[in-house]
């Protein structure tokens, strides 16, 4: 097979990966190519992200670089976003799509990582170890089985029951624990796993509660005092989804009266940008809640399995055009194109762009190798392969650029 060459030389496509992100994206770039990939170890915000992200070609994110729409707006020579995480929130998916920029994510790779805490910590707080660890590193010795109790035979509500909330079941289930689950789509239940009536349902039996939903509008601040208030008195809140899913000053207070026994919380509405800045939370100085920084994927095979994924995405999409499960975009898989150069045509989804497209390749007299097309309410994504020479291909890029409801086009070959 001919190795694949991009009409934009690779050498010169600038790579950008924030939030310290694993090598093993950088591997991927570098063997398919990609000579100048940048490592940064923290995410940037305000002016220093839009200079950054002005002079790239492709950026990889965390869940901390908040990419609005004023980014994608000067973002001028971007052609694809990676979400090296779940969490895509962090992204105006719609400013990109319409700036005809594909935006890809890890749906699967730190699910695990995520579901093993979860269940450490539903331990953990069940026993109280939080406030014993605590006592002991201040020299006390409260040697006591009050108010520790087993796992096995409690219940575990999981609000979300999807790809986390799903694993987190199923490794409660090999405890003895009993599941609930509430989710507003139906879900197919794991093992003995059981949906609760509602969400009030749910807070009423368990004895923790642990929250998997994304961020939408829909589930900001969704656990608040009320919610809290239904919860059987002393049971457990843990929070690993998103930080402003919960009430943290309402989770505050019910930790004080005692409402809830303990919490487990990984993620917070404010999260510092980087190791060097300062943590500061509500719940800082309780004895009987967990803090983590935001690791519930971060463990060292999450992390290598994601670099792998993401980047092996954004090099497919940038050397060969698939936008196979892009999250904010018609979803193309393309065959190699060895032979052909492919133009790459994105346009809003009005009616007779496609036609306006196929006009100009009959007009102009080039043969169609192969034309693929996807869309969805916003956008239209056409995919022409051509014999041609690269005059006329960059003839027929220009052409193409004129027509009405044009959003980007690219060149491959
Ligand atoms: N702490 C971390 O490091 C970490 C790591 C990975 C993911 N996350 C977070 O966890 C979230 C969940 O991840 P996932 O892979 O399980 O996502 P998922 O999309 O597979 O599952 C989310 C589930 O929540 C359900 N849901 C949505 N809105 C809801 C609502 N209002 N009420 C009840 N259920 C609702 C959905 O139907 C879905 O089943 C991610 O979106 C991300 O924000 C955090
Ligand atoms: O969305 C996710 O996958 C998690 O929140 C993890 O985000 P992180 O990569 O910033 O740790």
């Amino acid at each position: 097979m001919t190795a694949l060459k991009t009409s934009f030389p690779k050498q010169d496509i600038r790579v950008v990966l924030f939030e310290g992100i694993s090598r093993s994206a950088v591997e991927v770039f570098e063997a398919a190519g990609y000579a100048q990939v940048e490592l940064l170890p923290k995410s940037l915000a305000g002016a220093d992200l839009i200079e950054k992200v002005a002079g790239a070609h492709i950026i990889g994110i965390r869940s901390r670089t908040q990419v609005t729409a004023e980014v994608v707006a000067q973002a001028r020579k971007l052609i694809t976003i990676g979400c090296f995480c779940i969490g895509t929130n962090q992204v105006d998916l719609e400013a990109a799509e319409l700036a005809g920029i594909p935006v890809f994510n890890a749906p699967y790779s730190n699910t695990r990582s995520v579901a093993e805490l979860v269940l450490a910590e539903a331990i953990l707080l069940m026993r109280g170890i939080p406030q014993k660890n605590a006592e002991c590193h201040r020299g006390g010795w409260s040697k006591s089985a009050l108010g520790s109790h087993e796992v096995r035979g409690k219940t575990l509500g999981i609000v979300g029951y999807g790809h986390i909330g799903t694993q987190v079941g199923v490794l409660a289930e090999s405890l003895g624990m009993q599941v609930l689950f509430h989710d507003i789509e139906a879900k197919l239940s794991l093992g003995n796993a059981r949906a609760a009536a509602g969400l009030d349902d749910l807070l009423a039996r368990a004895d923790v509660v642990t929250l998997h939903v994304p961020e939408t509008p829909a589930t900001q601040l969704m656990f608040g005092a009320e919610q809290i208030a239904r919860m059987k008195p002393g049971a457990h809140l843990i929070n690993a989804s998103r930080g402003t899913v919960v009430d943290i000053d309402a989770l505050a207070a019910a930790l004080d009266s005692g409402q809830v026994g303990g919490a487990a919380v990984d993620v917070f509405p404010v999260e510092p940008k980087g190791n060097d800045d300062r943590f500061e939370s509500p719940l800082v100085g309780r004895d009987n809640v967990i803090l983590t920084p935001h690791v519930g994927g971060s463990t060292l095979e999450a992390q290598d399995n994601i670099g792998t994924e993401v980047a092996a995405k954004l090099v497919r999409y940038s050397d060969n055009g698939s936008t196979l499960s892009a999250v904010n975009f018609p979803e193309v898989t393309l065959p190699e194109h060895a032979g052909s150069h492919r133009i790459l045509h994105i346009h809003r989804n009005v009616p007779g762009v496609l036609s306006k497209v196929n006009e100009l390749f009959s007009r102009e007299g080039v043969n169609i190798d192969g034309q693929f097309l996807r869309t969805d309410a916003k956008v239209g994504y056409v995919v022409i392969d051509v014999a041609s020479s690269p005059e006329t291909t960059a003839r027929l890029r220009a052409a193409l650029n004129e027509i009405e409801g044009t959003l980007r086009t690219r060149v491959l070959y």
